[in-house]
């Protein structure tokens, strides 16, 4: 097997992460074999459709049997069973990874299911969209986005290398942390977005009952953009937040201090505190873009003709 190559890959679910997966291994040819798995019907049925993999089957155990990569994408509460269901089933030497949005908490409930013998390498795409399920995947999804790994202890070099290099011919750049590292980092620049997103669409909600008016309505550009994130998938977000507890609560803690500063600086009318703080943010949210992180709208946030840079 070539770099990036493998005989056979086997994706245990098959919604937004699964099938970009498949579509760019099959537009790259980076496996002979794609086995898909999913636990509906409806879904395998939907994936066959579209023409994702080479074979489709209900069971995760019988999808994984000879498979070279095992990659699981599926909400992360649900990791620690399908860790269970394919274990019996694993051959020696397979490498066996996942793209969940948080670590800790999968590396917990899928490193005890892992067999002697079997590469266990936790992965994380952060890449993504609000949407779900097969049809919403595309190949180009990792294109020049970030992919980290979290090694456990006593990772196999040689796997590990199969697999940063099988991340790469997506288009991703990879990357490793340690995995508690990474549920802070992802809690204060993803988790916190989306807890946030959806928490201000609630709080315009509940004003149309309070002002009897339609605000949702007259929501612009801003709300649209801001809240972008509050379509994402609940039983997904769900997930995320009951398993990255504790970083979430302390980013939640560190983000309410800063608001409450924000407050003060407001009902106090210090503009100089307020202006300092926008240009500060402003400047960083620009510094993002310059680093090609945001592909979602290349000039937004770019200082117009007539703006100071
Ligand atoms: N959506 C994103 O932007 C994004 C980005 C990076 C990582 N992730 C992570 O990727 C994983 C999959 O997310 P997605 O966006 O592809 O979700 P999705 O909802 O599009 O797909 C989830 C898949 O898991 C299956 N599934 C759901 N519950 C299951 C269960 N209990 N047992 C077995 N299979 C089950 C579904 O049938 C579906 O095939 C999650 O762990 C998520 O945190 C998501
Ligand atoms: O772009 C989006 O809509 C995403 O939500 C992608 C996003 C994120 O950037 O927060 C979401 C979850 C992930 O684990 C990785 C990436």
């Amino acid at each position: 097997m070539t770099d990036g190559h493998f005989d056979k890959i086997a994706l245990i679910g098959i919604g937004l992460i699964g099938s970009s997966i498949a579509r760019a291994v099959k537009l790259k040819g980076l496996a002979k074999s794609v086995v898909i798995s999913s636990r509906s019907q409806e879904t395998l049925d939907r994936a066959r459709e579209l023409d994702l993999g080479t074979d489709y089957v209900l069971d995760a155990g019988e999808a994984v049997e000879g498979a070279d990569l095992v990659i699981v994408s599926v909400p992360v509460g649900a990791s620690g069973k399908v860790a269970e269901a394919i274990a019996p089933h694993l051959k020696q030497g397979a490498i066996v990874t996942d793209v969940g949005s948080t670590k800790a908490s999968v590396v917990a409930q899928m490193l005890p299911h892992i067999p002697k013998g079997v590469h266990f390498i936790p992965g994380h795409p952060l890449a993504g969209t609000e949407h779900s399920g097969p049809d919403a995947g595309f190949a180009e999804l990792f294109q020049g986005r970030w992919c980290i790994l979290t090694p456990v202890h006593g990772t196999d070099k040689d796997a590990k290398r199969k697999l940063a290099a099988f991340w790469e011919a997506l288009g991703s750049k990879v990357d490793e942390m340690d995995m508690e590292h990474h549920d802070k980092v992802l809690a204060i620049v993803s988790h916190l977005p989306h807890i946030i997103a959806y928490n201000i669409v609630g709080t315009a909600d509940d004003l149309e009952t309070v002002t009897e008016s339609e605000v949702i309505k007259y929501s612009a550009s801003g709300f649209r953009d801001f809240t972008r994130l509050a379509a994402s998938d609940p039983t997904m977000w769900r997930d995320v937040c009951l398993h990255n507890k504790d970083a979430i609560l302390e980013m939640l803690a560190r983000f309410s201090e800063d608001l409450a500063y924000l407050q003060r600086a407001i009902r106090w009318g210090d503009g100089e505190k307020l202006f300092d703080l926008f240009t500060r943010t402003r400047a960083i949210r620009r510094s993002i873009i310059d680093a090609g992180q945001d592909t979602s709208a290349p000039n937004f946030g770019r200082p117009g003709p007539d703006e100071k840079a």
